[in-house]
């Protein structure tokens, strides 16, 4: 598989202390890549630095490069490359209007829609890839503030799909959800590499078994093991991989 991304020998700090060591990774396209490993290990860190979301922290910096489908995205467009790499954070955080508006406010705003049919089209494909069309297609208009928990955070995935990034970060998306709602952003997650490449951080173990196609597993800013999910659930080759999926630490 090619990869999408690759990670050259980075390193980030806030305010000079290090908090991640000199990291190479790669992602493959249209896999998922999950990141494990225990609290203030630096996993937000490096999902935010792959679409440059610390760069207006002035407490933050960094060393190495950053390339996706080989450029380097430290030499691009902010903006350009936001459109390529979507971020869901760990609360959704609808816009205080309807469903629809909700989906097309991105696409309007980076002018790439006009026609009202083609914002339809965009509404509804974008809802049906996130899994919520048939929950929600009769209430198009109402506030998407009525959805519940679990709603609310597949409209905001759908958001993001209405601008067709290439990569989709997630980072932890599911840590408020019930087990239900988990499930079905899982199910999306897993139809969406399909098209897309994504990147998941989550701090439940079980949650990388089930979803990732490669898992990698951060230690106090250090990336100690990547592998396929499968070997490295089954035969972790680092202790402290072990431990860590074990439940004896972390
Ligand atoms: N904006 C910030 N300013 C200063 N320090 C920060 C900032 N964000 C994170 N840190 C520090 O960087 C380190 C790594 O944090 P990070 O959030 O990346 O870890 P994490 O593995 O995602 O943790 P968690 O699982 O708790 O979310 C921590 O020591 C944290 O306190």
């Amino acid at each position: 598989m090619a990869d999408k991304i690759r990670v050259n020998n980075l390193s980030c700090f806030y305010n000079g202390k290090q908090v991640l060591e000199s990291l190479n990774i790669n992602v493959e396209e249209n896999e998922i890549l999950s990141i494990i490993g225990p609290a203030n290990s630096g996993k937000t860190t490096f999902l935010r630095t792959l679409n440059r979301m610390n760069d207006f922290d002035a407490n933050y910096s960094r060393k190495g490069e950053i390339y996706l489908d080989d450029k380097n995205i430290f030499d691009m467009n902010m903006e350009k490359l936001r459109k390529r790499v979507g971020m869901l954070f760990a609360m959704p955080i609808p816009l205080p209007m309807s469903i629809y508006e909700n989906i097309i406010y991105a696409p309007k705003r980076l002018g790439l829609l006009s026609r009202k049919a083609d914002q339809d089209a965009i509404v509804e494909q974008a809802l049906k890839d996130a899994s919520l069309w048939n929950e929600v297609k009769d209430r198009l208009d109402s506030s998407a503030m009525k959805l519940s928990g679990g709603q609310q955070q597949r409209l905001c995935i759908a958001r993001i799909l209405a601008i067709n990034p290439e990569v989709i970060l997630f980072d932890e998306p599911c840590s408020g959800l019930d087990p239900i709602s988990t499930a079905k952003v899982e199910e999306s997650m897993i139809e969406l590499k399909e098209r897309y490449t994504i990147v998941l951080v989550t701090n439940n173990v079980k949650q990388a078994s089930r979803v990732g196609d490669r898992t990698a597993f951060f230690l106090m800013g250090k990336l100690i093991e990547l592998g396929k999910t499968a070997e490295l659930f089954v035969a972790p080759k680092n202790k402290r991989t072990e431990d860590y999926i074990t439940g004896r630490f972390g």
